[in-house]
């Protein structure tokens, strides 16, 4: 209904707000777009669901998320993935790690002190009644 579709757009607002934000973030620019599968060819042999910041972005257009729960499922791929895939002990993979790691603290906090908790209630609701 009206009120329902009020509450989902001020959803999507909020995650893109909180994606542009990201995006604006030095340390996140290897995060921003899928990995070039050309550059890094063994990339999708090992990392089973990528995940960036463009393709968060598509999928808030495209009405992919309910729940900051569900956006947060996505969101934490791109650290998660990043942390599998540079496992090593040599200075590029801690680097990305470390901006990984950044990354997943990074988003803990604006989730934690900008998202009501009763806003996301709602939004659950909401998926529940549907
Ligand atoms: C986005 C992401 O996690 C990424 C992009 S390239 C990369 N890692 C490397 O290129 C090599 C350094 N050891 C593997 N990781």
């Amino acid at each position: 209904d009206k009120q329902e579709e009020d509450v989902l757009r001020e959803l999507r607002l909020f995650l893109r707000n909180v994606i542009e934000r990201l995006s604006l973030d030095r340390r996140f620019r290897a995060f921003t777009k899928p990995v070039d599968t050309e550059e890094v060819p063994d990339y999708l042999m090992v990392i089973k669901k990528p995940m960036d910041f463009s393709t968060l972005l598509t999928n808030i257009d495209e009405h992919k998320y309910h729940t900051v729960r569900e956006f947060m499922a996505d969101a934490d791929l791109i650290w998660q993935n990043a942390l599998e895939y540079n496992p090593d002990n040599d200075p590029i993979d801690r680097h990305i790690r470390h901006r990984a790691c950044a990354l997943k603290d990074t988003v803990r906090a604006i989730i934690r002190d900008e998202l009501d908790g009763d806003f996301e209630r709602v939004c659950e609701e909401i998926r529940e009644s549907r």
